[in-house]
């Protein structure tokens, strides 16, 4: 099992929380899609935020520091309360307050403390302002992102709660929430809602896990877990089935998946199409929301990831690093295009990455794919 090693107690803890905070974005994401409007927010940049991302980032601040102290714990994640702090924003913030407390009530069903009274206005707003931390080449950074795939979630789809834990640059541990990646990953080819449908005619069945999962794995374990997401009144009772995953062992390009991002505005659908049949990947991209790209890649459900931002746009380091351990972990590798092992050591952004990020299931496709990107590239219009 995943319970020795120098990060055992951080994994544990990291494990229980994102479980936590999953149950959480389930309640919201149901109340969101059957909600008219009015629950979505725009940031500054235009892309949307809902309670959920702040109330993640709270909840998830709030046990780091309760268990590791609050000096002790530096957190990079993706939220600020600019758009929460703003005059028209009460109901909004009430919210949020409502939405941590409700959460922080049931930690001791996941293993973890509860306030002794509920979290004020204030505090919560600070915890998730505590997460501002920029990371850097030393020390022990948390890297969370409270939800990714934020238009997956408020569409009903797919979407992943992130956290990772890097020291001194390297990504030492990383768990993914995948709250509507259930264990059959043929639910991954059609939009969630369908499946969401069809499942709310029956009770969640444990032996099914149709529930969904949480992934975790911890650096030089050569190891990478998955347990079902528990729901209703159950307890998290350790190891909660968890099982090894690993990735695919199919090196035919003709026979492997590759899963890219579902919007285009996020990567270049038109360069990957080139690079896919400069390679010979015969079958259809399977189009994902959020870092469920990764654990589809861990899990051995698809074989390649590409993601090619347009020129100018940085990635960031909560978008990838627990996704790369876990892919790394389970027997899989993840480069820039040009081979290089991402950086994570230059603060919030993975920099000097060359051109894009992709994953394999291993070494013979990544060769292939590397080798595909470089003779597709000149004819792609980036
Ligand atoms: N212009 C642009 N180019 C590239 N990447 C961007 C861009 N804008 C945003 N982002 C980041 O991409 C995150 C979502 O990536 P995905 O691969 O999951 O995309 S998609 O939702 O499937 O379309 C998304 O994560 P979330 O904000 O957590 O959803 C962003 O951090
Ligand atoms: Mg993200």
């Amino acid at each position: 099992m995943e319970g020795e090693g120098k990060y055992a107690r951080e994994l544990d803890v990291a494990v229980r929380v994102v479980h936590m905070v999953c149950a959480l974005c389930q309640r919201v994401q149901d109340g969101l899609v059957s909600a008219s409007s009015g629950q979505v927010t725009s940031k500054d940049d235009d892309s949307p935020v809902t309670i959920a991302d702040w109330s993640v980032q709270a909840t998830v601040r709030w046990i780091l520091s309760d268990i590791f102290g609050d000096h002790n714990v530096s957190i990079v994640a993706e939220e600020d309360v600019q758009a929460l702090s703003k005059p028209d924003s009460t109901d909004l913030l009430a919210a949020v307050v409502n939405t941590v407390n409700e959460c922080l009530a049931e930690a001791p069903r996941y293993g973890l403390p509860t306030p002794d009274t509920p979290l004020e206005t204030f505090q919560i707003l600070e915890a998730i302002e505590g997460c501002n931390s920029s990371g850097g080449p030393t020390g022990r950074h948390w890297v969370l992102d409270p939800i990714d795939g934020t238009l997956g979630f408020v569409r009903g789809d797919q979407y992943a709660v992130a956290l990772a834990l890097i020291e001194d640059g390297k990504v030492m541990i990383g768990v993914l929430g995948c709250p509507n990646y259930p264990m059959k990953k043929e639910l991954l080819n059609y939009p969630y809602r369908c499946h969401l449908a069809l499942s709310k005619l029956s009770q969640p069945d444990p032996d099914t896990w149709e529930t969904g999962c949480i992934i975790y794995a911890m650096r030089g374990s050569g190891k990478a877990w998955m347990q079902p997401l528990i729901y209703g009144d159950m307890k998290l009772e350790w190891p909660n089935s968890a099982r090894e995953i690993h990735v695919s062992g199919i090196v035919d390009p003709a026979l492997a998946t590759f899963c890219e991002s579902v919007e285009r505005t996020n990567t270049n659908h038109s360069l990957t199409a080139g690079v896919a049949h400069s390679m010979g990947l015969r079958k259809q991209p399977l189009r994902v929301y959020s870092m469920v790209k990764y654990a589809a890649i861990a899990r051995g459900d698809a074989e390649i990831f590409m993601k090619f931002a347009r020129s100018g746009y940085k990635e960031k380091i909560w978008d990838h690093a627990a996704g790369v351990v876990i892919v790394e972990e389970a027997g899989g590798v993840v480069t820039d295009a040009g081979g290089r092992s991402l950086d994570f050591s230059r603060g919030v952004y993975l920099e000097g990455l060359d051109r894009g990020i992709v994953a394999c299931s291993g070494p013979i496709l990544l060769e292939k794919l590397i080798g595909a990107v470089y003779a597709s590239w000149d004819s792609s219009n980036l």
